[in-house]
């Protein structure tokens, strides 16, 4: 059985340094999460179209698997693709909890195209595979490449590895959907207009456990922050003392104490 862990990430900080073509452009610090992942399978199975499942709740056009799977073909056009997986299913076993702000779809999509690129040898680069990624969801690439921790910039097609180890980390979903859309629809009204790229300047040389140990603002850290408690106000009720914030939510993280 051929099969490949998709994890979850967090974003240490997540800044907003403008808007264009429809998308907010960033500067976050992506990590990587070693305790929380999905798995996928590549599972033997005679199957007349592309066939996932263990995502019942998501009809498989929006599947960010089926839409990577899509991507791939239109951009190498190689069949050898389209005849694996008419001789495979992908198998989804979901851990990562949805809407959490933890890249549980896009993961699926990166972890997709790398075990896709192994398995039926394609002849394209993992920059290639990427920019491929990138037309599926914009935090793919990270997934792609995956990184334990990395700068990501642009509307998240651009990942610079960040050396250092992932962080033992805490997380903690509230049963709070947040969706990404509509609050990043809140910060481009409220929010966009008040943005100081100088005040986080060089934050992506500072490595993340000194960041978090230092600011202890979840807002200041995360410029999602205060959209998502507008967009999604019960959100509010779930706030601690010494928990951030990551991505569009609706999960916050810590620092795991030491066992
Ligand atoms: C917010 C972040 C932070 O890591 O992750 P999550 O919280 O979803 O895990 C990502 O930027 C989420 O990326 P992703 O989840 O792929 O968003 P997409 O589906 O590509 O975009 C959904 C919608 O959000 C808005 N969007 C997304 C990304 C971005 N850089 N600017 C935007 O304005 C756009 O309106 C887009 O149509
Ligand atoms: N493979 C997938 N796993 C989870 N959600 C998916 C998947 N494909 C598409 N989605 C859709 O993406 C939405 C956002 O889920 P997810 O990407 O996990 O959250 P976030 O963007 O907050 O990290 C879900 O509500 C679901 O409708």
């Amino acid at each position: 059985m051929t099969s490949i862990d998709a994890h979850a990430k967090v974003n240490i900080f997540l800044k907003i340094t403008g808007y264009r073509e429809g998308y907010h452009t960033i500067l976050s610090r992506f990590m990587r999460v070693e305790n929380l992942y999905d798995t996928l399978y590549f599972v033997p199975a005679e199957c007349d179209t592309f066939t996932i499942e263990g995502c019942p709740e998501v009809p498989r056009e929006s599947n960010t698997i089926y839409r990577a799977w899509k991507a791939l073909n239109e951009a190498t056009g190689d069949l050898d693709l389209l005849e694996y997986f008419y001789h495979h299913k992908v198998v989804v076993e979901k851990r990562i909890p949805s809407q959490a702000g933890l890249g549980g779809g896009s993961s699926d999509a990166g972890a997709f195209l790398r075990l896709t690129h192994r398995v039926c040898d394609l002849r394209i680069s993992l920059e290639e595979l990427a920019r491929i990624g990138a037309s599926v969801g914009a935090d793919v690439p990270f997934f792609v490449h995956d990184y334990p921790s990395a700068n990501v910039s642009g509307f998240g097609e651009i990942v610079e590895p960040f050396d250092e180890a992932p962080l033992p980390l805490e997380i903690y979903t509230p049963p709070v959907a947040c969706d990404t859309a509509a609050v990043y629809r809140t910060f481009k009204e409220h929010f966009l207009s008040g943005i100081d790229p100088a005040s986080f300047s060089s934050w992506e040389k500072l490595p993340s456990k000194g960041l978090l140990e230092r600011i202890d603002d979840p807002a200041l850290l995360n410029d999602l922050y205060p959209a998502a408690l507008l967009t999604c106000p019960r959100l509010k009720e779930h706030a601690r003392e010494g928990w951030f914030f990551s991505g569009s939510g609706s999960s916050f993280f810590r620092l795991a104490k030491k066992s």
